[in-house]
């Protein structure tokens, strides 16, 4: 039973300075500091649980993101849980919809960034007062009321209420692939040296970072598939660098690594493009892969209609929490799209992994071309970290969104309070 009265949201500015071992690094971040706008909810009620929310940002992004929860906080604050999960869909909508702040997204950038940290929040506090990982309470909750939890403004000309419920069971852990081999910040030894240990940890799915410079990909991709054999996947990942000819034309010549997909390879915002690359990649057997970016609903919808993707991404921090993500399972799963959702970023592999564990039992009943990603960064700031085993991701056991870090990890990493923080810009000054 849900309980108690929202008495306090506080938010943190929490980062970690990835950027100076190249950890994350692609062609067009090329300094990332993997960082949290860090939410927690507190209540009134005996049981002293607490809601834990992030959205992940890179470093400066962060103080931006923090703002916007802030500014969002009026909309929780002494807000009963009960009449928030009972018409979850109102909440959701009251949040995205708020007259003001609307105008600075809507549904998409920092506000959107912000909504997901802040309803990322309830629905861990939710899940814990069940008593359950959220996965389990996304299986167990009764299909009208999960149903009810969505909003379908924009986008019932593919998918109404009515049609969207199956079921199924869970049997085995959710298959993984790594990204942590291929930084495009890595040398090529490091490269090498990453690669033979996650081959070793019984990886067979790689993901590699290309779009900079034409020769170093064909470089790493040909000393990445010489090293995993030509039976195991490669996957490659742009991050937007190219313009729509150039990308088709840059693929041409990987091609010959016979990667599964390119990701992102032009602006997430390009509906048409992505459909045109799409298209001209099918001879190759290349597929296309985007969503880590993509504002909402609306334009995975059209991505969708236009055939633009051919593996949709996911993400738990950039749409508007697990209430949007259910929407876009669903359309997926009508469209015959499969979705391996993105984790490169502090804490996604912890939220994300509870949404595709979800997904197999109760959405796709599928693992046919389905996998999520894993970067080995950062977990050890969770409280409840994945677990990883035979490149895959073990259901989680614990109650809630495994959104919670240790507390001790956020107080070191505040910015710019913290002590690794002080540290850092203290040495910049010298
Ligand atoms: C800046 C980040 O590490 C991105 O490079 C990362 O999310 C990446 O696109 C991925 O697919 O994991
Ligand atoms: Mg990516």
């Amino acid at each position: 039973m849900v309980r108690g009265r929202i008495s306090r949201l506080s938010v943190r500015d929490v980062r970690f300075p990835t950027s100076l071992g190249g950890h994350g690094s692609d062609a067009m971040h090329t300094d990332p500091d993997y960082s949290a706008a860090y939410v927690v909810l507190e209540t009134d009620a005996e049981d002293g649980l607490k809601g834990y929310g992030i959205t992940f940002t890179l470093g400066k992004g962060t103080e931006v993101v923090v703002c916007a929860v802030n500014a969002l906080a009026h909309h929780v604050l002494y807000k009963d849980l009960r009449d928030i999960v009972g018409d979850f869909r109102g909440f959701y909508r009251q949040l995205t919809s708020d007259g003001q702040l609307r105008w600075i997204g809507p549904e998409k950038g920092v506000v959107h960034l912000a909504t997901a940290a802040v309803l990322n929040a309830v629905w861990d506090l939710w899940a814990k007062q069940e008593g359950k990982p959220l996965w389990k309470l996304l299986v167990d909750v009764d299909p009208r009321t999960l149903l009810s939890c969505i909003d379908f403004r924009y986008i019932t000309d593919v998918l109404t209420e009515e049609e969207a419920y199956e079921e199924h069971m869970l049997t085995h852990g959710y298959p993984a692939y790594t990204t942590s081999c291929a930084w495009l910040g890595y040398s090529d030894d490091t490269l090498k040296q990453l690669c033979a240990k996650a081959l070793r940890d019984g990886w067979t799915r790689f993901k590699v970072k290309v779009g900079a410079d034409l020769q170093d990909d064909i470089r790493r991709c040909r000393l990445i598939r010489n090293m995993i054999g030509p039976e195991k996947t490669l996957m490659m990942d742009a991050n937007q660098r190219w313009d729509v000819p150039e990308a088709i034309e840059w693929m041409s010549k990987l091609a010959e690594f016979k990667p599964l997909w390119i990701e992102e390879p032009t602006s997430p915002d390009d509906i048409l493009g992505h459909a045109t690359i799409s298209k001209a990649l099918v001879p190759l057997g290349i597929g296309v892969a985007t969503g880590e970016q993509c504002h909402n609903r609306v334009i995975f919808k059209q991505l969708l209609q236009v055939k633009a993707l051919q593996f949709l991404q996911i993400d738990s921090c950039r749409l508007g929490s697990v209430n949007e993500n259910l929407s876009v399972l669903l359309m997926a799963k009508k469209f015959e799209i499969p979705v391996c959702p993105h984790a490169g970023g502090v804490g996604l592999c912890e939220l994300v992994q509870h949404l595709i564990i979800f997904d197999f039992i109760s959405v796709s009943a599928s693992l046919k071309n389905r996998m999520c990603e894993y970067v080995d960064h950062l977990h050890e700031h969770f409280r409840y970290p994945v677990i990883i085993k035979k490149a895959s991701y073990m259901p989680p056991k614990d109650a809630g969104y495994s959104t919670e870090m240790k507390e001790e990890s956020v107080k070191k990493h505040q910015y710019p309070d913290g002590e690794v923080w002080k540290k850092l810009l203290a040495g910049q000054e010298d």
